[in-house]
C-alpha cells in the first residue's frame, strides 16, 4: 500500500488513526440499505451494489461506513455488516418505511447529520449513491472540503422519457442531478449509455469514469442445487423488482409464442401478499388474456441465497426491461452459466454479448423476445455454449474484486494518490 492519502483526520469510525494507505470511505445510500430485503419496489440493484462494493473495498483493506436512512424505530444506530464495514442508520424523517420519492424533504436533515459527524471524524472521501444521497452528501462534503464521488444508479431524464406521467420523481430530481454532476469531483457511471446521457445533460466528459456493477462468482455458480422444475419441457425466468418498467408483461406475452414453456417471475412482494399486489394482478390479467395463465408462476420476493438455485433451474433468463440503467440480473444469470435474452438498452448493451452469451432484442417487443428465446430453446448445445461464455465473461470482467479495484482507482485519482497494490478478484 502507498503513503497516506488523506489530508483529513482519519479513523472516522473506529476512532484509531488508520494505517497509511487505508482509506476511510463513506458510502451514502439514503433509501437503499445494504441490510434491506430485496425484490420490493425500492430495493434492488442499488442495495446489492452498495453492500457488495463496501465488502469488496473492505477486502482491499479499507474501512467503509454506509450511511442509510433509519426507517424503523428499533434499528440500532450502528450495525457491523462485516469486518471493515459499518452501517449507520441516519435519523432523517419519520423512522418508518417511506416511498423513496417522498424522501427529498428529509435530505437536509440527512446532510446535517453527516456534516455533524464528519466535524469530529471525517472520512477520506465520500461516495454517494442515487440523486438524493448526492444532494445530502454534496452539502456535507463541501462543508468539510471532502472529495465527493457520485454514482447515479438511475437518471431522472431517462425515467421521465420512459415513464412520462407515471414517473413520481419530485421535480427537483433532474436539476438536482445536474447540480451533483457539476458539483462533485467525479462521477462513477456504470455503463457507456449512462456516460452518454450524462454528457447530454451538460456534465463534462472528463469528470465521468465508467465502472460497472458486479456479481459474486463464488455465490453465483453453474454448479450447485437447482430449484425444482414444473411439468413443462422448458423454463424461462425473470428476476427483479416487480415494477412495470421491468417488462414482465413482454415476457408473459412472448409465452404465447412458446408452447411447452413456463415462465417463473421472481421478485415483488412477499409470497403471502402476491394476491394484493397491483402489478401481479395486472400481469395475471395479461396472462389470462393471452391464454398462458397456467404457465406463469410468481414466487414473490426471494432472499438472495435462493436466487442462484432459481437461476440454475432456467433454460434461459429473460431481462426485457423498457430501460435498464445497468442491470445486475444478467450478470447473475451469466455467472450461473445460463443464457440471457435481454432488451438492447442501458447497461445490458455492455454486459450481454450477442450472440456470445445471449441475445439482445428490441425492448417492448414480445415477438422479438419469443423469437430469440425459441432459437435457444431448440438448441441445447447453443445454450450450453452461451452459458459457458457468460461465465467466462463474468470472471474476466465483473467480479466485485475487480469492480472495487476500479472504484478505488477512481478514488485515488480524486485524492491524487496511488491505488493499493491488492490483487483484484
Ligand atoms: C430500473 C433501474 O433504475 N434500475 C437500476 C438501478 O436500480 C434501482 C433504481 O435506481 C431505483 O430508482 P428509480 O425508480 O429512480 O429508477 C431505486 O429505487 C432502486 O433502489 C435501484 O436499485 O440501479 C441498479 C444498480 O446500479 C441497476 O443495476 C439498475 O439497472
Ligand atoms: O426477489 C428478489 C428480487 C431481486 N433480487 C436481487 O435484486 C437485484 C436486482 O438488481 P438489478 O440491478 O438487476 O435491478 P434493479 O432492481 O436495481 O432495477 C439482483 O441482485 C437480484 O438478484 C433478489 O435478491 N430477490
Amino acid at each position: 500500500m502507498t503513503p497516506s492519502l488523506s489530508p483529513f483526520p482519519t479513523g472516522p469510525l473506529g476512532g484509531d488513526p488508520l494505517d497509511p494507505g487505508v482509506l476511510a470511505i463513506a458510502l451514502v445510500s439514503e433509501h437503499a440499505s445494504p441490510l434491506a430485503a430485496l425484490g420490493g419496489v425500492d430495493a434492488g440493484g442499488q442495495n446489492v451494489h452498495v453492500a457488495c462494493l463496501a465488502g469488496a473495498l473492505a477486502d482491499r483493506g479499507h474501512r467503509v461506513t454506509v450511511y442509510t436512512r433509519r426507517d424503523a424505530p428499533d434499528l440500532p444506530g450502528r450495525v457491523e455488516l462485516r469486518e471493515g464495514v459499518e452501517v449507520h442508520h441516519v435519523p432523517a424523517g419519520p423512522a418508518e418505511p417511506l416511498p423513496k420519492d417522498e424522501l427529498l424533504p428529509y435530505m437536509g436533515e440527512f446532510g446535517r447529520y453527516l456534516a455533524r459527524g464528519w466535524r469530529t471524524r471525517a472520512p477520506d472521501l465520500v461516495h454517494s449513491h442515487y440523486w438524493m444521497s448526492g444532494l445530502a452528501a454534496l452539502r456535507a462534503a463541501r462543508a468539510h472540503g471532502l472529495p465527493l464521488l457520485h454514482t447515479y444508479h438511475a437518471l431522472g431524464t431517462v425515467k421521465r422519457r420512459h415513464q412520462r406521467h407515471a414517473d413520481t420523481s419530485p421535480p427537483e430530481r433532474i436539476p438536482g442531478e445536474i447540480e451533483i454532476g457539476l458539483g462533485c469531483d467525479r462521477i462513477v457511471a456504470t455503463c457507456r449509455d449512462e456516460a452518454a446521457e450524462l454528457t447530454r445533460m451538460g456534465i463534462p466528459r472528463h469528470k465521468i469514469g465508467i465502472v460497472p456493477c458486479g456479481v459474486d462468482p463464488d455465490r453465483f455458480t453453474p454448479k450447485g442445487p437447482a430449484a425444482p422444475r414444473g411439468p413443462y419441457p422448458h423454463r424461462l425466468l425473470q428476476l427483479g423488482r416487480l415494477v412495470p418498467r421491468k417488462g414482465a408483461a413482454v415476457a408473459v406475452a412472448a409465452l404465447a409464442r412458446l408452447p411447452g414453456t413456463e415462465l417463473v417471475v421472481v421478485g415483488g412482494p412477499p409470497a403471502d401478499r402476491l394476491d394484493d399486489d397491483p402489478e401481479v394482478r395486472r400481469l395475471r390479467g395479461i396472462a389470462r388474456d393471452a391464454g398462458v395463465a397456467d404457465r406463469v408462476r410468481f414466487t414473490g420476493a426471494v432472499p438472495s441465497e435462493d436466487v442462484p438455485p432459481l437461476l440454475r433451474s432456467a433454460d434461459v433468463v429473460v431481462c426485457p426491461a423498457d430501460y435498464e440503467p445497468f442491470g445486475i440480473v444478467p450478470l447473475e444469470a451469466m455467472a450461473c452459466g445460463v443464457p440471457v435474452v435481454a432488451s438492447a438498452v442501458g447497461g445490458q448493451l455492455d454486459t450481454v454479448a450477442d450472440p456470445g452469451t445471449g441475445r439482445l432484442v428490441p425492448p417492448r417487443d414480445p415477438e422479438a423476445l419469443a423469437g430469440a428465446v425459441a432459437v435457444l430453446l431448440a438448441d441445447p448445445a447453443a445454450r450450453e455454449a452461451c452459458g459457458a461464455a457468460g461465465r467466462r465473461r463474468v470472471l474476466s470482467r465483473y467480479g466485485w474484486g475487480r469492480v472495487a479495484a476500479a472504484t478505488e482507482a477512481a478514488y485515488c485519482e480524486v485524492l491524487d494518490a496511488e491505488p493499493a497494490a491488492t490483487g483484484a478478484g
